[in-house]
């Protein structure tokens, strides 16, 4: 099961996200209360070693000031959040050679993009971030890489995967203690909820 672990803003949610087992941390460079800055972006990226895919969240970014960002940061992927970015969009960044995640915020846009080297999806909530829930419960045959994201928590990440069967899970909300401040112990149970 790949599990990303997103909007982390201090060194040491990198180590203990890294150290519980994520495949992949995610730093949000657009405004939320997980924002982190290009210079913080950058010195968090250097922190996560080559094995984990550091992943930059944008929101509505152009996508000329995306490319340079992913270039300034070291990002190894590239997360466009929301249904502004055209496919050109996506042809102006891939010659970046970084790998793409396309996030959407309903199920009924099912945007894939070339990521890992592969088509990847990431079905979320409607409002990305927010911690609600909703319903993934209903999703069927959903296949190829594609992560579960939206109200997942430790306490819910092992039925959501017995019942929709995703390829990776992708949490935020639920391992803060509140919200933007990542609570390790919650992201460590988290990670052995989601692999028993
Ligand atoms: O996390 C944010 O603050 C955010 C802000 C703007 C666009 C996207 C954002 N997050 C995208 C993610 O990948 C989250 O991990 C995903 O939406 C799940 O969030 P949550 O429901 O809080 O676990």
């Amino acid at each position: 099961m790949f599990v990303k672990i997103c909007g982390l803003r201090t060194e040491a949610d990198v180590d203990c996200a890294v150290t519980a087992g994520a495949d992949a941390v995610g730093f949000v460079l657009a405004p939320s209360p997980r924002q982190v800055s290009v210079d913080e972006a950058t010195r968090l990226v250097a922190a996560v070693p080559p094995e984990v895919l550091s992943v930059g969240v944008f929101l509505g970014m152009p996508v000329a000031e995306v490319r340079d960002v992913a270039v300034k940061t070291g990002l190894g992927a590239v997360q466009l959040h929301g249904a502004g970015y055209a496919a050109e969009d996506f042809a102006a960044l891939a010659d970046l050679g970084v790998p793409l995640v396309r996030a959407t915020s309903t199920a009924g846009e099912r945007v894939a993009v070339g990521a890992f080297g592969e088509e990847m999806l990431i079905l979320d909530s409607p409002r990305a971030g927010s911690g609600e829930q909703w319903g993934w419960s209903e999703l069927r045959g959903q296949t190829g890489r594609w992560l579960l994201a939206g109200g997942l928590r430790p306490d819910n990440v092992a039925e959501a995967i017995e019942t929709v069967r995703p390829w990776g899970v992708d949490v935020s909300s639920g391992v803060e203690s509140t919200r933007g401040t990542k609570d390790h112990g919650l992201i460590r149970e988290f990670l052995a909820a989601a692999r028993p």
